[in-house]
């Protein structure tokens, strides 16, 4: 688990060995206290190297033993050993040091890294803090600004930046195990003295508790409610103010209130859970480590409005030459200029150039003869979309593969348009298609293996977290999601305001309510796909009940407010109020509350107190059940791939782990109590009805969320 040698004579060399990222697992730690006596007891050693195997210095602490019962040597007392070392020690950073990996190197004398590597305290990312000496050291050696900057946000740094703060010593375009033992025989026999980190006093700062406010303040507003971000700025005003003993308690107190948190248990699972992930299998059996994605020279995108030009902007930021479609010359130019504007945009931030040349721009279709895949991302129109998949199975070469973009229609229906059904796909990315993380890679009953390992892949390249669901109306995300609004709707007939709902969702966690979204993405979206439909607009049967669908419970209020040209932002009205169209501060609405007390009025409906807590239950429980039912149809593989989906595409909070999880920490018992006690309320909201995974799980003694897929197999194998 770390191996000792001694090479050039008089350096010792220890290697970290704990494979894929050398964690210090307690079997490593122990590697590294036995071999760094062995070290400093041997007389012909002069100094010493430390290293990772293949490439990596160290991923930090081993998460998997979070949570366990820790055996081994802690690490803090290592680190200092270490540090108090009359040899010099020498860190030699290739890959990454993260979290306790750095903190291993900030112990070190001196530290070398190599070009490409990166560096980072990411621990605030796991609901943690850097507590193996990391949030005391790492202020005293490059400042407060910048200490905090890095604990509480989890940045990686790269190296060059890692040198220009000072946290290391030097950076190597070459070996740098080599470079780093060129440099411990150069600094044999110095004194160690001002190379010990924890006896530096902490940069002068002015005014360090204004600072610390300043940062505190800003840290509350972007947590949303996670209490990592906030243990860090404590932990490093107490290294700018404390002694560095004293700062190691506080270290110590604040990472033991953490370390036990429901939030640090919602952030590991989510850690793991992203990887797990990108290990897919599907119902025909195919997976992740026996399908061979096909290569990707050149790719398409048909239609270039708000999606399209994301994707392509995505695509042309990986690397791959693409080709663009639109109608009409005057569409493809405006396209091309949002296009060209963007990819400026990026390549200034990222200090890099813009990939302008990876990018051609057509309005034949005739042109798509030679790409390997196509995403279309036309109107939401079944009829258009089928015309175009028509088109491309005529045009494209045997082979390519055609993906659709669209946000939740049938995409078996599709593939039946194409010569080769087994090369279609869903790739559903969510807008604004170059920032958003998530991409669902719908499959269905024909896509071949092939297929689905070449959409897992290129969403990869892009940067995105792709999952892989199974095909049915609005796929994951949005059929979830659609349980959600829909109690939103409710509330507001039964007695809510839009603020009120909006309050309490964003007091959980989300970045904004889910009215507050709604005036955002624009309201006619949803009524343009309600209207087709049929469940608004003139087509609605007359006669039929204003409040009643399909003999089940409708909210007609989003389509009311449609009627009268409130779109939301873009006409300045929606949900809420805005200064002029296109603004983007929500102002509460008196227009909108007296309209929804007439609406009740007209309807009979009594408004009663609805207070934050039945808003969360309504709405995240109806949402929740979906989940168990999807989960239950087999469209995701299991809970994470919900989660994942949650968090990385409808801003759940990630602390919070994922809706999924969260029913876990609420407690399955309780959540189907509640569902019953509305569904009882409500019994014409027929979604509201527990599901059958969810009171099978409640009946085998509500198991982690980790058992749930045997209970899930089990119920698969029954049926
Ligand atoms: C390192 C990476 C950047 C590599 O990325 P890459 O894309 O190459 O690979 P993957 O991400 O796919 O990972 C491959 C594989 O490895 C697994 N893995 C990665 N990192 C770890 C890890 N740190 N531990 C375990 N396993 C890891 C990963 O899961 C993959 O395997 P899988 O099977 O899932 O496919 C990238 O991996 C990365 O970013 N890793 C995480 C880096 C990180 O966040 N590090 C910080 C870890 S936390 C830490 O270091 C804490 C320290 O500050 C030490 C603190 C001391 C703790 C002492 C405890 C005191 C408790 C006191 C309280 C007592 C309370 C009481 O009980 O009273
Ligand atoms: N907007 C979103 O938030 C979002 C999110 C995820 C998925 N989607 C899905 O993505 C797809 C596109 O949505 P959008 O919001 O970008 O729509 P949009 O209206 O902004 O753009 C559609 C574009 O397609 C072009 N087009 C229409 N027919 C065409 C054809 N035959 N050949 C070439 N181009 C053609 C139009 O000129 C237009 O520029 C839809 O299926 C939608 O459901 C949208």
């Amino acid at each position: 688990m770390a191996q000792y040698s001694r090479i050039s004579g008089s350096v010792g060399l220890i290697t970290l060995s704990n494979p894929p990222v050398n964690a210090l697992s307690a079997a490593v730690r122990q590697g590294i206290v036995d071999t760094v006596e062995k070290a400093l007891g041997d007389p012909q050693v002069k100094s010493v190297v430390i290293c990772g195997q293949d490439g990596i210095f160290c991923g930090g602490a081993d998460i998997k033993e979070f949570g366990k019962n820790m055996s081994g040597p802690p690490l803090i007392p290592m680190i200092h050993t270490i540090e108090c070392a009359t040899k010099p020690m020498v860190a030699a950073i290739e890959g990454s040091a993260l979290g306790g990996g750095l903190e291993l190197a900030l112990g070190c004398h001196y530290r070398i890294a190599h070009s490409k590597a990166r560096l980072g305290l990411p621990e605030v990312t796991l609901g943690l803090l850097p507590a193996a000496g990391g949030s005391q050291r790492l202020p005293r050696l490059i400042g407060v600004p910048a200490a905090l900057d890095l604990i509480t946000t989890g940045r990686h740094v790269t190296a060059a930046e890692a040198l220009q703060l000072g946290i290391v010593d030097q950076v190597t375009d070459h070996a740098t195990v080599d470079a780093a033992v060129k440099f411990a025989l150069s600094v044999a026999g110095k004194p160690l003295d001002t190379r010990r980190i924890s006896t530096y006093p902490c940069p002068h700062v002015s005014d360090v508790d204004a600072l610390c406010e300043n940062v505190m303040q800003k840290v509350r507003k972007s947590a949303h409610g996670a209490i990592a971000p906030i243990a860090c700025v404590q932990a490093v005003r107490a290294a700018a103010t404390l002694p560095y003993t004293q700062g190691m308690e506080r270290e110590k107190e604040l990472m033991a209130t953490l370390y036990t948190s429901g939030q640090a248990r919602a952030l590991q699972y989510s850690f793991f859970a992203q990887r797990a992930v990108s290990k897919w299998r599907i119902p025909s059996g195919a997976r992740w480590d026996t399908s061979t994605p096909r290569p990707l020279h050149k790719v398409a995108v048909i239609g270039l409005g708000t999606m399209g030009r994301g994707i392509t902007v995505a695509l042309a930021q990986a690397g791959l030459p693409v080709i663009t479609v639109e109608t009409h010359e005057k569409q493809l130019m405006e396209a091309k200029r949002a296009v060209s504007d963007m990819l400026n945009r990026g390549a200034k931030r990222r200090g890099v150039a813009p990939p302008l040349d990876k990018i051609s721009y057509s309005c034949n279709l005739q042109d798509l003869a030679d790409v390997d895949l196509v995403i279309e991302a036309v109107f939401e129109d079944m009829t258009l979309k089928k015309k175009v998949f028509r088109q491309l199975s005529a045009v494209c070469k045997p082979g390519t593969l055609l993906c659709t973009n669209t946000s939740g229609l049938d995409v078996d229906q599709l593939a039946s348009q194409s010569r080769n059904p087994e090369l279609v796909v869903g790739m559903h990315f969510f807008a604004p298609a170059h920032v958003m993380k998530l991409l669902e890679v719908v499959y269905g009953p024909q896509s071949s293996p092939q297929a689905v390992a070449t959409a897992m892949q290129l969403g990869k390249k892009m940067g995105k977290v792709s999952v892989a669901v199974g095909n049915c109306r609005g796929f994951v995300g949005n059929r979830m999601l659609k349980l959600y609004t829909e109690q939103a709707s409710f509330l507001l007939e039964e007695g809510a305001t839009p603020d009120l709902v909006d309050q309490a969702i964003e007091e959980f966690g989300f970045p904004m309510g889910v009215f507050k979204v709604s005036d955002l993405s624009g309201l006619d979206v949803g009524w343009r796909i309600r209207k087709e439909e049929k469940l608004a607009g003139l087509s609605v049967a007359s006669g039929q009940s204003t409040r009643i669908r399909e003999g089940r419970r409708y909210s007609p209020l989003a389509d009311l407010l449609c009627e009268q040209g409130r779109f939301g932002q873009k006409t300045g009205r929606g949900w809420y109020q805005y200064d002029k169209p296109g603004g983007r501060v929500a102002r509460s609405d008196p227009w909108l509350h007296h309209f929804l007390e007439e609406y009740r009025a007209q309807h009979g409906l009594v408004a009663r107190h609805i207070d934050h807590q039945e808003v969360l239950e309504r709405c995240l429980y109806a949402m929740i059940n979906e989940g168990f039912r999807i989960l239950e149809d087999g469209i995701a593989a299991g809970p994470e791939d919900i989660d994942v989906i949650y968090v990385f595409g409808y801003g759940w909070p990630r602390h919070r782990g994922g809706p999924m999880f969260y029913s876990g920490m609420v407690g399955l018992e309780k959540v189907l109590e509640r569902l019953e006690h509305y569904y009882q309320a409500h019994p014409d909201v027929p979604h509201l009805q527990p599901c059958r995974l969810l009171r099978r799980l409640v009946a085998r003694g509500s198991p982690p969320v980790h058992k749930w897929r045997e209970v899930i197999k089990n119920l698969h194998s029954q049926l």
